[in-house]
C-alpha cells in the first residue's frame, strides 16, 4: 500500500483517484509545523502540497519513503528542490491548470486598480456616499508591460488585447514571431518601466527576477503608473514600491502575494490606500484547484507504480514525442547498466554510452540516466533513481559521454554502455530492442552473444578448452543450481571466451569462488537482474 500526505487544502474532488487506487491510503494533516511533519514523514510515499507548507531539507531528509512530492499548483519555490534531487525525491508540479484562473485574477486587480473598486466598497458600506475620491482611469489605449510572458503573463496579454491596451512584453524566451502573434511588441525591461502605464509581473521569484522592479526602476517610471503582482512577493521590491506611491510615482499596487506570507500585521501595504492586497487568492477558483489536483494526483498515482510520468521540475523536460520514442527502452538501458556494473569489480572513471541507429536521432538524455540508474544500483541499490543517478555519478566524479552513430551494425538500434576503470581497462555492454522479441544483450566486451536479460545470470570469462562447458554444468548442478539457459562466446578457437548462464536461483558467494578455481577460468560473476 501507497501512504500520501495531503498537508495543505487540496480539491476532494481533484484527489479522488488517488482516493478511489486500490493501492494507495490518502491521509488529510493541514497546518503542520516543520517538526510534525519531520515526526510523521517517514510513513509516507507521496507528499502533496500547495504553496503553505515548506517542504525543507530536513523534511526531505525524514521522508524515507519518499517518492515524490506533488505542488497541486505552479510554483514550487516551497520545495527544496536541491534537497529533492540529492535524496532521488521526485518533485511535480501542475502547470497548467490554474493558468486562466491566476491571469483573471491579475485582471481582476488591474480592473479594480483602474476604478479603486476594494476602496470605494469600503467607503460606500461604511455609510458614505462618497463619488469624488475615486476617479478612475480607462485601460483601453494605455500601456500594458508585461514581464514574463509565460503561460499567465500570455493569458493575460490576451485579454488586455480585447480591452484595447497596448501591450509592451519581456520574457527570455520570447520570440519576435510569438510576440507578433499574440499582438505584443517585444521589448526590454527599461522600455517597459519607461513607457508603461499598467504594469504587471508573472514571473517565478529567481535570483534574476527577485527585486527586478526596484528603486532604480521606479525612478524612470510615468508619474501615475499602476503595478500589479500576482506572481511571487519579492519580484516587486516591497519597500521600493512604497517609496515610488510616496513620491507620487505610482498611482496605485495590487499584490496578491508577499515575501513573506501571510504578512505581519504592521506590513507597509496592508495600511497604505493606494496599495490592494489579497491573500494568494491568484489560483483559488474551483476550476482550478479542481484541475491541479487533477493533474498532480495523476501523476503522482504514475509515478508511485513506476509508470512513465510527466511534470517533473527537477528532471530537465522532455517532448511528449520523444518520450514516446525512448519509453521501450528505458527498461533495455537500466539492465546495460545493471549488467555492466555486475561484470566489473573495479571503480569506474568514465561511462561512455553510444547510441546507435534509430536512437542517434533522438533526445536520449532520459534513457541515459536509466543507464546510470542501473549501473548505479549496484552500490545504492534503492537510494538511485532516474532524478538523482547523473547527480550521484557526478558527485563521485563519474564522467559520463554520450556519443551516436547513424549505424548499428546489424541492428535497428544498439545501445552500448562502456565503463572506463581505474585500471586502464574498459568493460563493455550492448543491447538492442528486437521487434516482437524485446531487450537482447548482443555483445560483452569483445564477444557477440545473444541473451535476454532477465532473472539470475552468471558471468564467467574463460579460455576456450574442451570440456569447460561440462565441468561448470557439473559443479552447479552438484550445487544445486539449475541452468536454464547458456550462451558462449568467442572470436578464436581456445582463445578467450565467455559464458552467460542464465540460472534458475541466485548463487552463493562459495559457488562463484569454485568456479573460479577451474583451471580454465578467470573470473566468474553474478549477474541479478529483474
Ligand atoms: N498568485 C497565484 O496564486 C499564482 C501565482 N503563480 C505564479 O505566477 C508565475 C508565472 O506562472 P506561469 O505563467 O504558469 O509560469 P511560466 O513558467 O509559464 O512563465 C514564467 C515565465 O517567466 C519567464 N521569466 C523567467 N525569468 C525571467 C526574467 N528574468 N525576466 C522576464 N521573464 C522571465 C520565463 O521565461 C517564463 O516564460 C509563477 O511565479 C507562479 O508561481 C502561478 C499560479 C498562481
Ligand atoms: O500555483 C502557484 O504558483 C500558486 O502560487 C498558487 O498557490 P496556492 O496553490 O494557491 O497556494
Amino acid at each position: 500500500m501507497y501512504k500520501v500526505l495531503v498537508s495543505d487544502p487540496i480539491s476532494d474532488l481533484g484527489i479522488q483517484q488517488l482516493v478511489d487506487a486500490e493501492d494507495v491510503v490518502v491521509e488529510k494533516k493541514t497546518g503542520l509545523s516543520e517538526e510534525e511533519l519531520i515526526r510523521i514523514i517517514p510513513e509516507y510515499d507521496a507528499l502533496l502540497v500547495r504553496s503553505q507548507t515548506t517542504v525543507t531539507e530536513k523534511i526531505m531528509a525524514a521522508g524515507e519513503r519518499l517518492k515524490v512530492v506533488g505542488r497541486a499548483g505552479v510554483g514550487v519555490d516551497n520545495i527544496n528542490l536541491e534537497a529533492a534531487t540529492q535524496r532521488g525525491i521526485i518533485v511535480i508540479n501542475a502547470p497548467d491548470g490554474n493558468t486562466i484562473t491566476t491571469c483573471e485574477h491579475a485582471f481582476a486587480m488591474m480592473m479594480a486598480l483602474a476604478r479603486h473598486i476594494p476602496q470605494a466598497y469600503a467607503k460606500t458600506i461604511s455609510g458614505t456616499w462618497d463619488r469624488k475620491s475615486f476617479l478612475g482611469v480607462e485601460l483601453r489605449n494605455k500601456t500594458l508591460g508585461v514581464l514574463g510572458m509565460g503561460r499567465i503573463g500570455s493569458e493575460v496579454a490576451k485579454r488586455a488585447k480585447a480591452f484595447g491596451m497596448d501591450i509592451l512584453g519581456f520574457d527570455p524566451f520570447l520570440t519576435e514571431e510569438r510576440a507578433e502573434k499574440l499582438g505584443v511588441k517585444l521589448a526590454s525591461v527599461d522600455d517597459i518601466v519607461r513607457n508603461a502605464d499598467f504594469i504587471t509581473v508573472h514571473t517565478p521569484l529567481t535570483p534574476e527576477t527577485r527585486g527586478i522592479i526596484s528603486t532604480a526602476q521606479f525612478a524612470v517610471m510615468k508619474k501615475g503608473m499602476r503595478i500589479i503582482n500576482c506572481a511571487r512577493g519579492g519580484v516587486i521590491d516591497e519597500n521600493a514600491l512604497v517609496e515610488a506611491i510616496n513620491q507620487g510615482i505610482v498611482a496605485g499596487a495590487a499584490f496578491d502575494v508577499f515575501e513573506h506570507e501571510p504578512p505581519q500585521a504592521d506590513h507597509p501595504f496592508l495600511n497604505n490606500p493606494k496599495i490592494i492586497v489579497t491573500p494568494h487568492l491568484g489560483a483559488s477558483t474551483i476550476e482550478a484547484q479542481e484541475n491541479v489536483a487533477i493533474d498532480v494526483s495523476e501523476q503522482v498515482l504514475h509515478i508511485l507504480r513506476d509508470e512513465p510520468f510527466k511534470n517533473a521540475v527537477n528532471m530537465p523536460p522532455v517532448a511528449p514525442s520523444v518520450m514516446n520514442k525512448l519509453q521501450p527502452y528505458f527498461g533495455l538501458g537500466e539492465k546495460l547498466g545493471t549488467i555492466a556494473a555486475q561484470i566489473n569489480n573495479e571503480a569506474v572513471k568514465e561511462i561512455v554510452v553510444n547510441y546507435a541507429g534509430d536512437l542517434s536521432e533522438v533526445d536520449t538524455q532520459p534513457l541515459t540516466r536509466y543507464i546510470v540508474k542501473g549501473l548505479l544500483s549496484r552500490h545504492f541499490g534503492n537510494d538511485v533513481n532516474i532524478v538523482n543517478s547523473m547527480h550521484l555519478a557526478k558527485a563521485r566524479d563519474i564522467n559520463v559521454v554520450v556519443s551516436k552513430s547513424t549505424a548499428a551494425q546489424d541492428f535497428t538500434n544498439l545501445i552500448s554502455v562502456t565503463l572506463k576503470l581505474q585500471s586502464g581497462e574498459e568493460q563493455r555492454v550492448a543491447g538492442t530492442l528486437l521487434s516482437g522479441y524485446g531487450d537482447r544483450v548482443v555483445q560483452i566486451n569483445k564477444f557477440p552473444v545473444d541473451i535476454e536479460p532477465k532473472g539470475n545470470l552468471i558471468y564467467i570469462s574463460h579460455n576456450d578448452k574442451p570440456g569447460i562447458i561440462g565441468k561448470v554444468g557439473t559443479l552447479l548442478g552438484n550445487n544445486d543450481v539449475n541452468i536454464a539457459a547458456m550462451q558462449v562466446g568467442r572470436k578464436i578457437v581456445g582463445g578467450e571466451a565467455i559464458m552467460v548462464l542464465t540460472v534458475d536461483k541466485a548463487v552463493s558467494k562459495e559457488v562463484l569462488e569454485e568456479l573460479t578455481k577451474l583451471p580454465e577460468v578467470n573470473a566468474a560473476q553474478e549477474i541479478v537482474l529483474s
